[in-house]
């Protein structure tokens, strides 16, 4: 995981994830995001048919629920030989415990339990709305160290946040816990909906441990030169 750059399918077909795979011409050990979109549409056939091309899945479908459905989610989950999963974080920390149960039970002999992320704050909510929506009176930063301390102590093996928090949060939160960092954007590229951006080198810099990019990479016109350029400035 360390270093990895998860690109996200987020696709409405399954012909459109082959389109660009053929695209990036990268072998199994590639690190995919199948997000809801495609979930929905395709259920967990899609995801184990990409588990056993041997690439490396981050199944993110945010779980955020009461305690004992989250459990029985992540156990359903688990069985699907995923590399990653996503929960919210502000579902608190009895759900956090709950998912990385469910995922530990799940898991078949013999596999290896996914890794539990829990989301902190969306990268697309800014200062303001967490403020003025959330009625949060902490600081964006302070707010993330704080989920984060949460999910550490319940059990999660890392969260996903801005690469802007990473280097308060591996000061305060520790650097044995794993900061994926999704709001990427190229020095040219639109921000789209995406509040808390910053590019790759940037991020490496701040000492994000993973990736997760997604239109930069989909949405151009080579994708697999913007893959190997974020890639490269990553690493
Ligand atoms: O959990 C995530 O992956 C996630 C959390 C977050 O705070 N922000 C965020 O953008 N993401 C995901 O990361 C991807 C970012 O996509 P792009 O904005 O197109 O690069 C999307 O699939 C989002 O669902």
């Amino acid at each position: 995981m360390e270093k990895a750059v998860f690109v996200a399918l987020d696709f409405d077909s399954q012909n459109k994830v082959h389109e660009l795979l053929a695209k990036l011409g990268q072998p199994q050990e590639t690190y995919l995001k199948i997000g809801m979109e495609l979930y929905y549409h395709y259920g967990s056939d899609f995801v184990e048919k990409l588990v056993n091309q041997g690439y490396h899945i981050f199944l993110d479908l945010k779980l955020h629920d009461i305690p004992n459905t989250v459990y029985q989610a992540a156990r359903q989950i688990a069985h699907l030989g995923i590399f990653c999963t996503t929960i919210h974080a502000l579902g608190g920390s009895e759900m956090i415990y709950a998912a990385k149960k469910g995922l530990i039970d799940g898991t078949p002999t013999g596999n290896n339990t996914p890794k539990l992320l829990a989301v902190t704050e969306l990268t697309s909510i800014s200062e303001k709305i967490l403020a003025n929506e959330q009625n949060c009176s902490l600081s964006m930063t302070d707010q993330v160290v704080s989920l984060a301390q949460t999910a550490k102590k319940a059990g999660a093996d890392g969260v996903i946040c801005s690469p802007l928090e990473v280097k308060k949060l591996k000061k305060q939160v520790g650097s044995d816990f794993l900061y994926v960092t999704p709001g990427i954007r190229l020095s040219n590229s639109t921000t789209d909906d995406q509040k808390r951006i910053a590019t790759p080198q940037k991020a490496k810099e701040f000492g994000s441990s993973a990736l997760v990019v997604g239109r930069p990479i989909t949405q151009a016109e080579d994708p697999a030169l913007v893959y190997r350029e974020i890639k490269k400035e990553f690493e």
